[in-house]
């Protein structure tokens, strides 16, 4: 019953756990916002679906202040609205989804009518669910999709048993695993930066590339929900996932076509050619309070009260992956992420080697792209030019493509619009395929064992700074090199 996409039938998207933080603070405001832009089939229903009781009017009343709302859509708004409809049910109970399929059918008139089930739903209930749909909602006259989102596992192990589990139900084609990352700009335009350019395809190699440094910094820490957070700790939460699926965006060889499963078989293979992380090529942190900062920042991680006073956790962690095939051997691929940082950001260096048989006396720097995730997506080359007029010296300089002054018109959407929008569409190239997953987790299960076993205790890093001061010395090793010397001048609007 896949591919039966037409979208003049009618569609129900079930979105389970609707009470909960995802569904209030994304989810809804997402579906809001397609349904608003007539991206949706026009005949759509959404069924929110969780234990609390409530109606659709405290559901709303809820998530209003999530959704942004633009003066003349009130009465756009009030449809919305008028298609939601919420059942109160267990996650175990498979009278209840008996229940849940009741109220789905009732809308399904018509040859046709396909079903989507969003799981924003805690690990500890997510077998019950799932077969629970299987059993009890699966749709008898078109497809039904099921979006789950991470954690998938917390190792290798654990993770399969959830992929076996998953296969038993469904078809790889009716999973959707959400990897928010895929759906974001820049990150979408990595394959066509990388092959749809001719100045850059032929120069991506160890040839030419020193290292590739992709990081993500956010600045603030857990604020009192770190109890999550402490069993996953920063490797699971954003490395093992975001980083290694930007980097296998940055460094696979070109599919053959664009077809999904055409992309992410080179995803896999380039996965494939990395050895399991090593302890050697790790460092982890873990953020104290600052005692001159304001607020939150004067309480580290342990302060947190959620989280174990002797607790290990990374909330910061730096680790250098090598691709062991002939076009990046002995390059190394810098992750970097962290919590409680300076600043949000997440971007992608590729910094180049410096230029063979210099003749400026030593004052190249090497290029640098820069392909900037957020915030104000920008792609940007750090080149090294004449300085402008009589002098004859030497300058470092950029080619910028800053989104917010080239494309004033566009409105970059958010990455849950594109990847929910994809599963209606059935495209699956944004979405992470089983074996993705698994060779995602054998890099990183070692070295998270070996971590957790020897209860290896992280650096300290202070609240609101770059990260620990060692990571710098890593970088360098990493054959990362800062200069401090590069100046940009914002352009002026105009
Ligand atoms: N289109 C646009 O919007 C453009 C914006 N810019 C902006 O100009 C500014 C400078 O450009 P940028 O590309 O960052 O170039 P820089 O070479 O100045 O800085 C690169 C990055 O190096 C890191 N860094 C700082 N100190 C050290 C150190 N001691 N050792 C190693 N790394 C260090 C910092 O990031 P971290 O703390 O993460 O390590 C810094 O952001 C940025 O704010 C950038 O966003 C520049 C060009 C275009
Ligand atoms: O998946 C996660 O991502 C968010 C950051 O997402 P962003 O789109 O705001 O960059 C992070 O805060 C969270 O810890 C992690 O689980």
């Amino acid at each position: 019953m896949e591919n039966k996409t037409d979208f003049q039938y009618p569609h129900t998207f079930v979105l389970l756990g609707a009470s909960g933080d995802l569904a209030k603070k994304k989810i809804y405001p997402t579906l809001w916002y397609l349904f608003r832009d007539h991206l949706l089939p026009k005949n759509t229903k959404f069924i929110g679906y969780a234990r609390t009781k409530q109606t659709v009017a405290e559901v709303k009343e809820k998530t209003i202040k999530y959704m942004k709302v633009r003066p003349g859509e009130e009465e756009t708004l009030k449809a919305f609205w008028d298609a939601n409809d919420y059942v109160a049910g267990s996650y175990d109970k498979r009278i209840d989804y008996e229940l849940l399929n009741q109220e789905i059918s009732k809308h399904e008139k018509g040859p046709l009518a396909n079903r989507i089930f969003y799981l924003a739903v805690p690990p500890t209930v997510f077998e019950d669910v799932t077969i629970n749909i299987r059993n009890a909602c699966i749709a008898l006259k078109g497809y039904s999709r099921v979006i789950i989102e991470k954690p998938f596992g917390r190792d290798d192990e654990s993770s399969e048993k959830l992929s076996d589990h998953l296969a038993r139900l469904f078809k790889e084609e009716q999973i959707y695993r959400i990897d928010h990352y895929l759906g974001k700009e820049m990150v979408q335009n990595l394959m066509t930066i990388r092959f749809a350019n001719q100045i850059f395809s032929p120069s991506w190699n160890r040839e030419n590339i020193a290292s590739v440094l992709i990081s993500f910094k956010e600045p603030f820490g857990t604020e009192g929900r770190g109890g999550y957070f402490d069993s996953f700790g920063i490797l699971r939460d954003v490395m093992q996932n975001h980083l290694l699926q930007i980097l296998s965006l940055v460094a696979m060889e070109k599919p053959v076509t664009l077809n999904p499963n055409d992309i992410r078989d080179e995803k896999v293979k380039v996965l494939r050619h990395i050895k399991p992380i090593e302890l050697k090529d790790i460092l982890v942190g873990q953020y104290v309070g600052n005692p001159d900062g304001k607020g939150e920042e004067t309480q580290g991680y342990l302060d947190d009260p959620t989280v174990p006073k002797d607790s290990v956790t990374p909330t910061y962690a730096l680790a250098a992956v090598y691709i062991n095939n002939s076009r990046w051997e002995g390059v190394p691929f810098i992750l970097r992420c962290g919590k409680a940082l300076n600043e949000r950001k997440a971007e992608v260096r590729i910094q180049y080697k410096d230029v063979p048989g210099d003749i400026f006396e030593g004052e190249t720097k090497r290029n640098e792209l820069v392909i900037r995730v957020q915030p104000g997506e920008a792609l940007y080359l750090k080149l090294m030019c004449k300085s402008p007029g009589m002098k004859f010296d030497l300058m470092e300089t950029e080619l910028d493509l800053t989104y917010s002054l080239r494309y004033k018109e566009t409105d970059v959407p958010d990455a849950y619009e594109r990847l929910i929008l994809d599963v209606f569409t059935g495209t699956q190239m944004h979405f992470v395929r089983n074996d993705e997953l698994k060779e995602a987790w054998r890099i990183f299960t070692p070295v998270l064992k070996q971590l957790e076993n020897e209860r290896f205790k992280p650096v300290p890093y202070v609240y609101g700074s770059r990260g620990p001061p060692e990571a710098d010395e890593r970088l360098a090793q990493y054959d990362f090199k800062y200069s401090g010397s590069y100046k940009w001048q914002k352009p002026t609007l105009g």
